[in-house]
């Protein structure tokens, strides 16, 4: 078996981590199972999945056993070999020392037909029964609510701006929906149309549109988290996820104000871009909300990274802040959580103190973290099951909406028949953008996308958007397009290096426009489109290639320096100082510019082309997104609509229209246990 193994190591089939730990596992119990089952958990770590499930077909090293004979990649090994039969594997594994239960360690762990390292399944059993044994705070109802109806009065501006120059029924339907009206039959319409035409004040309209009508989710979502001492408020960009935890934060630092114990409160995020853009969000929605200033100054204005919260150890995994040492605050905000790998958030929960309240915000439609789970994701469908008697009751006496008749979110796919509601309980998931409008052809895109509808996707490209353009790829003409456009909107940051302008401004200018690709290898993926740019600019004379650094290249930071402060996500701008070195200017989270020696930086990347991976947390007015003209497994849902929702204001796609329908049909679903546990 071993042979067998490392045949497909030489192949890069497998990585030869994978092949190792076969090899440790062999050294301890010659069975070939044993090897093979090691080899592929091992493998399916580094392809996100925490466990391998040995309920149903399973895959061996990603290939289906049906394709397992036909399969090229498989040419050199002896098949036979590696063909145990399936219906073998649970009960011979379970007779051998290598495999346990977990109750004392072993290197790989099978509980309930998943197979695990064990380090793995101490991870999903950490995050699962902290997440379980979090429980409802004690509010003072009247008194949260009454505060809850301060922080959430309704901001008629919004709607009154939608309703302008449309027909009476297009208003009808816009105020509507923007002000979650449920039962539209109790209300005066024609006084209502008459007094949002005249701009009337929020008393005026408030009389005419009573809460009891109406369900404002983000006001939901707030009662919510302060109910529960851990909470997820999940949606999409712009759903109002920053403007509804200020609004909860300032909920809890009145309370606690008001009780002489004001919270300790901490905002992060996984990266320092997204904790740059989290501080940004924070410090508008801020000086939106009708709180007092004490109140306010309780509201950290800036956010720091997860890594640096936990307290990173050089050269090892676990951080300064665990279990032991348990980390000083009452109040976590943790912002992109779908970011957060296994490890990490298990790291976190260990060491967040016994009372703290811990806030998740983030997409679950969007990519899982690049190591092994999809915590946000897990947690997220057990909201399928809707809320508990209790917690609809709760809800409804803090916010005097009404949800009893509220349809729990999408059916998860699972059978499972009785849920336990004590993670769905803590979901809110807001679904309404107050970024992209109806006239907003991305919205409709990422929409498109995420439900995997093809007719939409089809037709969306043809319904006038603006903000919208698809070009093919296929063809030489598509990917001269794609460079020459690409040059042209680089051209503005490139401009101002000339003029010495600011570093900040550079910057900025730098992050109004990227390239964004599925791919990292070939002419479709990062490596070919920073070259055929950086040739393109050369061309233009907008660049002067004389070494590997020139004035303007941008870089992106790949591997964090926590002694220089620079972060996996970072974007540098090279440029030339007063002494005539060349320098990276970035802009760090306190907002300050710092430069660089481009001797001094961490690992790092040039970045007119940037991975959608790596543009998590990060967003930008103007994408352009490529898809490779032929399909990849690596093009799915979760990669595309995260893509698209980079951008705020323009998206351009070079993509084949097939490609794209493939990535809408094509979900990923990686395995773990996490949701299983979470609701049984
Ligand atoms: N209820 C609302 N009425 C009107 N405008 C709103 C409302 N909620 C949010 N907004 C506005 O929508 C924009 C996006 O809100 P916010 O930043 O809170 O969303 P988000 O979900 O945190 O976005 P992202 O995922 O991009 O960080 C902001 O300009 C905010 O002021």
């Amino acid at each position: 078996m071993l042979n067998q193994l490392q045949i497909l190591e030489q192949q890069g089939i497998i990585r030869p981590l994978d092949y190792q730990f076969a090899k440790l596992i062999h050294s301890m119990n010659p069975d070939p199972l044993l090897a093979l089952a090691a080899a592929n958990v091992s493998f399916e770590l580094g392809q996100g999945n925490v466990c391998i499930s040995l309920a149903s077909d399973f895959t061996l090293f990603g290939l289906e056993y049906c394709c397992f004979e036909e399969s090229e990649s498989f040419r050199l090994v002896d098949r036979d070999t590696l063909d145990i039969p399936r219906d073998q594997w649970l009960a011979r594994l379970k007779r051998t020392d290598i495999v346990g239960d977990g109750s004392e360690p072993t290197p790989l762990v099978l509980d309930n037909k998943r197979l695990y390292l064990y380090r793995y399944w101490q991870y999903e059993r950490i995050v699962s029964s902290f997440l379980k044994s979090r429980s409802v705070e004690l509010l003072d109802t009247e008194e949260a609510r009454g505060i809850l109806q301060r922080l959430f009065q309704r901001d008629y501006s919004y709607v009154i701006h939608q309703c302008k120059g449309k027909s009476e029924a297009t208003q009808k339907a816009e105020i509507i929906k923007w002000l979650d009206i449920e039962s539209s039959d109790q209300l005066d319409w024609k006084t209502i149309l008459k007094a949002i035409n005249q701009s009337a004040d929020a008393d005026t309209l408030d009389l005419l549109i009573p809460e009891s009508v109406c369900l404002n989710w983000q006001k939901i979502a707030a009662a919510l988290a302060a109910s529960r001492s851990f909470s997820v408020i999940s949606g999409g960009p712009g759903t109002g996820k920053t403007t509804t935890v200020t609004r909860l934060l300032a909920l809890l630092a009145e309370l606690g104000l008001k009780r002489n114990s004001p919270p300790d409160i901490k905002l992060v995020a996984p990266t320092g871009k997204a904790a740059a853009r989290l501080t940004e969000s924070i410090g508008g929605a801020l000086a939106k909300i009708n709180c007092s200033e004490t109140v306010r100054d309780r509201i950290p204005a800036q956010a720091g990274t997860l890594h640096r919260l936990l307290g990173v150890i050089p050269g090892q995994a676990g951080f300064v802040h665990n279990k032991n040492n348990r980390l000083h605050l009452d109040i976590l905000v943790v912002d992109e959580a779908s970011m957060i790998d296994l490890p990490l958030m298990s790291h976190l929960l260990d060491a967040l103190p016994d009372h703290a309240r811990l806030i998740l915000l983030g997409d679950r439609d969007q990519l899982s973290s690049v190591e092994a789970g999809s915590v946000l994701g897990d947690i997220c469908a057990a909201a399928s099951f809707g809320y508990s008697n209790e917690q609809s009751n709760l809800l409804e006496a803090l916010t005097g909406h009404t949800l009893q008749d509220i349809e729990p979110a999408q059916a998860h796919t699972s059978n499972i028949a009785t849920a336990d509601h004590s993670v769905s309980d803590s979901l809110c998931l807001l679904r309404k953008s107050y970024r992209f409008d109806a006239h907003s052809g991305i919205g409709s895109l990422a929409q498109a996308v995420n439900n995997g509808d093809q007719v939409s996707l089809q037709s969306v490209f043809t319904s006038g958007f603006e903000d919208i353009e698809r070009f093919s790829i296929a063809q030489n003409s598509g990917y001269q397009l794609l460079i020459q456009q690409c040059a042209e909107s680089y051209r503005h940051y490139l401009d101002l290096i000339p003029q010495k302008a600011e570093p900040q401004h550079i910057l900025n200018a730098f992050n109004e426009f990227q390239l964004l690709c599925a791919l990292r290898e070939g002419p479709y993926g990062i490596a070919g489109l920073n070259e055929e740019i950086q040739n393109a600019l050369q061309q233009k004379g907008l660049i002067d290639i004389t070494g590997q650094w020139y004035e303007g290249r941008p870089v992106l930071i790949t591997r964090n320096d926590h002694g220089l402060g620079l972060y996996n996500g970072d974007i540098g701008i090279t440029i030339r100082g007063a002494d005539d070195r060349l320098r990276v200017a970035f802009q760090l989270p306190d907002k300050q510019v710092r430069e660089f020696l481009p001797s001094r930086l961490p690992e790092h990347e040039t970045v007119f082309a940037m991975t959608i991976h790596k543009s998590q947390g990060s967003e930008f007015a103007d994408v352009a997104m490529v898809l490779p003209d032929k399909d990849n497994p690596i093009i799915t849902r979760e990669l595309v609509y995260t893509g698209i929702t980079r951008a705020k204001s323009k998206l351009t796609l070079f993509s084949e229209m097939e490609i794209l329908i493939k990535a809408a049909k094509s979900p990923t679903k990686r395995q773990s246990g996490l949701y299983q546990r979470l609701v049984q």
